[in-house]
């Protein structure tokens, strides 16, 4: 019988060139049913007039209507490939970081300071101290939520001090690409909560973009950093992505970033410092590889989708046979 797996996402994304990728490959190694749920369905048709499905691509991003995606997973148990009860995890920096260090996954030193407690925050040119934590510059401030992308870098004295803007992608470079501003400006923004932390110097300007599909697989390519324009020649300058290789404690962050997460495709940021010491950045939950320089990526996610799919799908219906006073809802679409 075929099971019948659906992808829940914005427009944009159930139709990105990624995703086109994922479902080919997911139909060569299963006899599925896709269902793409359509932008309009999921926005303004109510969660019992969508059809059932025995599991969920499904992830956040731009309008999507969390509370009902939640809701229909919750209604119809089907098996959701990322939890999206975590997503409120994801949306907060600090709870990010928090849960990260608890499970022994580097990340840099920070702070989190409410910014408008200006009775409790010293500024001084080369530091910052709150509630009677100091950190000193470098330092970088990101918004509590991750889904807000301003973020500054405070330079040191000795860098000539200011501070750096990043910008995610930007009309003002040629190719789109994440680019930065320097300014004169060194005073923190005091508008709300932000996560000051430790400047990381990335060992030659890169930033390593890892997407994790399961525990036991982690693909990875590094690219610059937005603020390399600063340092490089314009002319040597290149952000296109290569593929790298994870050392074994990175390997080891992506198992336990999918595990504590919940997360089975999750897209996660490193940095290496000139010491070949890794920090994890930042969790961006379901991210699929964007660029077109591996096929391998797509070729494995496929093959652990459909494992996990058949795992997953089949335990439910397991399950649902041994509870026989449970209610199963939606009993005909349960397949294995
Ligand atoms: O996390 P993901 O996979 O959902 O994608 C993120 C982001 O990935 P990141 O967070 O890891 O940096 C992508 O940046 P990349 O690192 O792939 O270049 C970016 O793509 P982009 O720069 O526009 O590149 P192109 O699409 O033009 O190729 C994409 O923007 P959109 O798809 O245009 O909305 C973002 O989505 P969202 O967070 O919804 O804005
Ligand atoms: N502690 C740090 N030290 C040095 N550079 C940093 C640090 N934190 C972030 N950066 C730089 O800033 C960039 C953006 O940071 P981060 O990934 O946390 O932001 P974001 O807005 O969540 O980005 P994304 O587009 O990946 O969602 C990183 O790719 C990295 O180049």
């Amino acid at each position: 019988m075929k099971l019948i797996v659906a992808v829940c996402a914005m427009a944009k994304k159930s139709k990105s060139k990624p995703m086109q990728k994922i479902l080919k490959q997911l139909k060569k190694n299963g006899d599925y049913e896709i269902i793409v749920f359509s932008e309009e369905m999921i926005l303004k048709k109510p969660i019992e007039e969508w059809p059932k499905c025995d599991a969920l691509m499904t992830f956040f991003s731009g309008d999507f209507p969390l509370e009902k995606v939640q809701q229909y997973i919750q209604l119809t148990s089907c098996w959701s490939v990322n939890d999206m009860n975590f997503q409120n995890v994801l949306f907060d920096r600090m709870s990010i970081y928090s849960r990260l260090t608890k499970i022994g996954v580097k990340t840099p030193k920070y702070l989190v300071i409410n910014t408008k407690d200006s009775k409790e925050l010293i500024e001084k040119e080369n530091y910052i101290e709150y509630k009677d934590k100091r950190i000193y510059k470098p330092f970088v401030e990101k918004p509590v939520s991750s889904e807000d992308h301003n973020i500054w870098i405070y330079h040191s004295k000795e860098q000539g001090g200011g501070s750096t803007k990043l910008f995610r992608k930007s009309e003002r470079s040629a190719n789109c690409e994440r680019s930065s501003e320097r300014s004169k400006n060194s005073q923190i923004r005091k508008n709300g909560t932000y996560l000051y932390e430790e400047f990381i110097n990335p060992e030659n300007l890169f930033d390593i973009k890892v997407y994790a599909v399961g525990e036991n697989y982690a693909y990875a390519e590094k690219r610059r950093v937005p603020f390399a324009q600063e340092f490089l020649d314009v002319n040597t300058k290149n952000q296109h992505r290569q593929k790298v290789e994870l050392t074994d404690l990175e390997r080891e962050y992506a198992r336990k970033i999918v595990q504590t997460f919940h997360q089975n495709v999750c897209g996660f940021d490193i940095l290496r410092d000139h010491k070949g010491r890794s920090y994890v950045i930042d969790i961006n939950g379901w991210s699929l590889v964007n660029s077109s320089i591996s096929d391998e990526y797509f070729q494995k996610c496929g093959q652990i989708l459909n494992d996990l799919f058949i795992q997953n799908c089949s335990k439910i219906e397991n399950q649902n046979k041994k509870s026989k006073k449970r209610k199963i809802p939606f009993e005909q679409n349960i397949y294995v």
